[in-house]
């Protein structure tokens, strides 16, 4: 019987991102002759069924390497539509693990780090795999500036204390703000960090920012990706359409909020953890949890599928 298209039922799919002490990731190539051939893949395969995703994990890596995996952690979920296939990635960390990795299928092998890994070697579905291992689990939003000194003072304190991904969200106009950004960027540069401009594109590209983060009204209103794939387009949203709206823009990742209550936005209605996870698993991406956050929240973010946890009071401090 003819094809009629691609199968409705997505495959589930264990994908293990082995890392070794130096923080470099295992690759590997392909076979030409197989879906996505020739391209290059974290190891991993089909989940059976009646099997869970680590133990599915667990087998693809001793088969396909010959490596025991001691213990992963949740990375990222993806679900992806290829048009011939439909896939749902289920991508875990795999920090620990015995043996030596050769390709026992023939495959050719790599162990590269995080910024040397090129998406478009990978299938289409692997961006978000490798923006997630780019990004640390926080995510810090500025508080507002009333006086520069004072701000960027606390800026070189938050960058001292390992901060590496910070929104700049500051209320000045004009050239007192640009001056500020400028600064900030610098700062941040300084020390391998990078600085997203809230809600300012234009200001992102004059300064050849590390990016721009969306606000939601933006997010809503943009009908393609602002700036060019080496800067990041960030996105705030608050509900499972804001995901989609900023997946079809092509965002690089996203904050999901309020997770909790938060004394910012007194009125808001905390989502909880089973919304954000839920909504979480939709997005391509990788999503920080925002509102009532502290850094203490990282781990139950990540185990709820998220890249962290996002915030100003707790962070910016
Ligand atoms: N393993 C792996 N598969 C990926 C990645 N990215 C991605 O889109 N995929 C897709 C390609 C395939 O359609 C599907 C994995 O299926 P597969 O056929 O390779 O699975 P398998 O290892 O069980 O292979 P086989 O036993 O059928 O030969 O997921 C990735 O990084 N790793
Ligand atoms: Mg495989």
């Amino acid at each position: 019987m003819p094809s009629t298209g691609a199968d409705p039922i997505p495959l589930r799919v264990a994908v293990g991102v082995v890392r070794d002490e130096r923080g470099r990731v295992l690759v590997a190539r392909r076979a030409l002759d197989r879906h996505q051939g020739g391209r290059w893949e974290f190891p991993g395969g089909k989940v059976e069924v009646d099997e869970s995703v680590s133990t599915a994990l667990r087998r693809e890596l001793t088969e396909e390497l010959g490596i025991t995996v001691d213990e992963c952690r949740p990375l990222i979920r993806i679900a992806h539509d290829y048009g011939d296939r439909q896939v749902v990635l289920e991508v875990r960390t795999v920090d620990r693990w015995s043996g030596e990795a050769v390709g026992l299928e023939g495959q050719p092998l790599d162990w590269r780090l995080p910024h040397e890994l090129d998406p478009a070697d990978f299938p289409a579905a692997n961006r978000g795999i490798i923006t997630a291992l780019r990004l640390p689990g926080h995510y810090v939003i500025s508080a507002d500036c009333h006086e520069p000194a004072a701000w960027l003072a606390m800026l070189d304190r938050v960058l001292a204390g390992g901060e590496r991904l910070i929104q700049f969200r500051v209320r000045l106009q004009g050239e007192d703000r640009r001056v500020l950004a400028d600064e900030a960027l610098a700062r941040c540069r300084a020390v391998g960090a990078r600085l997203l401009i809230n809600g300012d594109v234009a200001l992102a590209r004059a300064l050849a920012a590390d990016g721009v983060h969306l606000t939601g009204r933006e997010l809503s209103r943009l009908r393609e990706r602002p700036l060019p794939p080496d800067q990041w387009v960030a996105a705030s949203c608050h509900d499972p359409q804001a995901i989609r709206q900023a997946a079809s823009l092509g965002v690089d990742f996203a904050v999901l909020s309020p997770v909790a209550a938060t004394a910012s936005h007194p009125g808001a209605q905390p989502l909880g953890w089973a919304a954000f996870n839920g909504w979480a698993a939709e997005a391509p991406f990788p999503v920080y949890a925002l509102g009532g956050m502290t850094p203490d929240d990282r781990a139950m973010a990540c185990r709820q599928g998220g890249q962290g946890v996002a915030g100003i009071s707790g962070f910016w401090a």
